[in-house]
């Protein structure tokens, strides 16, 4: 990284003291041709405006003329569309990654903690079996796994979701080992018993486990309680007890529950399992929540106090891992000392599921979530798509020169934890750190941790991050790491749509807007390439006006 493949070709290796290289980047071919043609067409644009400017001085009729500036206002508007996406034209790069040589230059036992952040919001519109299926996919990672937490972030204050990881947390102890035995590639079990593959005794076997499981997790739901009968301890039924009966999802304490414990709980084959941990933080009708931002926010502060591991994967509860080998990937970045000072995030792309072939409603996004992003990654890098995005905790505690302290040192990003994460100490911490009033003039959402003020959390957080002079890589393997879903109703995909736009304008009419801040702290091309996005809402003017005007104008023998 840092010195970016621009004007040349060669492919760019960076090896460590000696040994293979850990990745490679390249410039993407075929740019040469799209700056010839960005020369041609940016001529046509000058002269069609050109035209519209001329015919606006001399106009024949009013209609006329408010028809001809309707058209060079959506014209101005195509134009600056078309201008910023030029700047993810320009230098596209293409990356590879080498994992298998990553314990060339450092043993196993000396990979960095990774804490995982799953965020769920409500069990009837993101069913808790898939919030399972997110949480063991990731749990059975190829990677150290006693170094492995995931942590489980439920705004919807569920016992139904909790419910459900307590039986993930049990079915994991026969899933994980059952993986890693059999080298099985989906480790998500719903995707795994999809494609068929139950031809052994073992896997006919854990398939059953595994269908018993999904039974009473959906049986749950339907009752919308968790009845004594599916209670199987008092410690389970201590958990649900927090469910009191002024509990509500808007209105409820802390509620904080290890579910599998890495230095005691072990799998049926005797090696120890990763920490699995619910949490859903406090919540009150006088407090603002921020949505998935300060949920993710709580998560950083009760990871930070039960483990703080330096690198964290943030996952929506639909994206599924679809390869074990991820975390390596990420890590052949993040572990490089010539590129981990500046990194703040390796962003994976977003790749959905279930999508028919033609793809008619373009429910894929693939210019939002891979091509713009190869532009973006040949520039400062790409921007937070927020799934599928590996961090390093330190990027969210201020630039790389300085660092800004919390509150309490307990969570600052290089704060070795060395208790055990039930001990009574560390578990009042989470709780404290867990609650709603905890972030009341602090830090928290302005320089520290997610930002707040826009919807989009994701695309603020990561911008405002490269402002700062962090750097990211985006990360795309010929198998999609991640899988997800998609609003599969018109009414899911437009709400999204208008969630999306609004977040985003709250960004570009902000003091930090990309136009101007960002192209002052990023310089033009990256500011451009943010502000496409920012300002994405205005695609409705151009679109508005070419869907009525030429139409109108030729019933009413108006001639443009
Ligand atoms: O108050 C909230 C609202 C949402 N979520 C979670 O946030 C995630 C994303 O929400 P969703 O409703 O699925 O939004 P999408 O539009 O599908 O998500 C895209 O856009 C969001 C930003 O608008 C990003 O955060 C997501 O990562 C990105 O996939 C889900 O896991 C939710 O459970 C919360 O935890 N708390
Ligand atoms: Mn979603």
């Amino acid at each position: 990284m840092g010195a970016h493949p621009q004007g040349g070709s060669a492919i760019q290796v960076t090896s460590i003291g000696g040994h293979p290289p850990l990745h490679t980047v390249k410039p993407l071919g075929r740019t040469l041709f799209n700056r010839v043609f960005a020369a041609i067409y940016a001529l046509s644009i000058l002269a069609l405006l050109f035209y519209h400017a001329k015919t606006l001085f001399y106009p024949t009729t009013l209609v006329y003329f408010s028809v001809t500036l309707a058209l060079l206002i959506s014209d101005l508007v195509l134009t600056f569309f078309w201008v910023s996406t030029q700047t993810f034209r320009m230098f596209p790069v293409c990356r590879k990654q080498f994992p298998e040589n990553l314990t060339k230059i450092m043993e196993r036992s000396d990979f960095p903690a990774l804490d995982v952040f799953i965020c769920t919001a409500d069990p009837y519109k993101e069913p808790p079996i898939g919030v399972v299926n997110t949480a063991l996919s990731v749990m059975a990672y190829d990677y150290p796994t006693e170094k492995i937490s995931v942590y489980v972030s439920d705004d919807g204050g569920s016992a139904l979701t909790l419910f459900a990881l307590m039986e993930a947390a049990k079915f994991a102890t026969h899933w994980l080992p059952f993986c890693k035995k059999n080298n099985v590639l989906e480790r998500s079990p719903e995707a795994y018993f999809e494609l068929n593959h139950t031809c052994t005794s073992e896997a006919v076997n854990i398939k059953k486990v595994y269908e018993s499981m999904k039974v009473k997790v959906e049986q749950v739901l339907e009752r919308g309680k968790v009845d004594d009968e599916y209670i199987s301890s008092d410690q389970e039924r201590e958990a649900f007890n927090k469910w009191t009966r002024n509990f509500t999802r808007q209105d409820h304490a802390a509620v904080i529950q290890v579910l599998l414990d890495a230095s005691k709980d072990k799998d049926i084959a005797g090696y120890l399992m990763p920490n699995l941990i619910y949490v859903s933080r406090e919540k009150s009708k006088a407090s603002p929540h921020h949505f998935k931002a300060g949920a993710l926010n709580a998560l950083l502060r009760v990871s930070g106090s039960m483990t703080n591991a330096p690198i964290i994967l943030t996952l929506d509860c639909d994206s599924l891992s679809n390869d074990p080998e991820t975390p390596l990937r990420a890590m052949c970045y993040l572990c490089d000392p010539a590129t981990r000072p500046q990194l703040a995030y390796v962003q994976f792309p977003q790749i959905f599921r279930g999508i028919n072939k033609s793809d008619i409603y373009n429910a894929e996004f693939k210019r939002l979530y891979q091509i713009n992003v190869m532009g973006f990654d040949g520039l400062s890098g790409p921007n937070y798509l927020g799934t599928g995005c590996f961090f390093q905790r330190r990027a969210f505690y201020g630039s790389p020169s300085s660092l800004a302290s919390p509150e309490i040192p307990d969570l600052a990003p290089d704060y070795i934890v060395d208790k055990p994460v039930q001990s009574q100490s560390v578990l009042a911490l989470a709780h404290q750190v867990a609650s709603c009033n905890y972030e009341s003039r602090s830090n928290w959402g302005s320089k520290i941790g997610f930002r707040y003020g826009s919807l989009s959390e994701d695309y603020h957080t990561g911008f405002r991050m490269q402002c700062e002079g962090w750097k990211s890589i985006f990360c795309d393997p010929d198998r999609p790491a991640f899988l997800g879903d998609v609003p599969i109703t018109l009414n899911d995909a437009l709400n999204q749509q208008k969630r999306w736009s609004i977040g985003l304008l709250e960004v570009g009419f902000s003091k930090y807007s990309p136009a101007t801040f960002g192209v002052k702290a990023l310089g033009l091309s990256m500011g451009l390439a943010y502000a496409q996005s920012a300002f994405w809402a205005m695609w409705s003017i151009p679109i508005t006006a070419y869907a009525f005007l030429p139409q109108l104008a030729l019933l009413n023998k108006v001639y443009i």
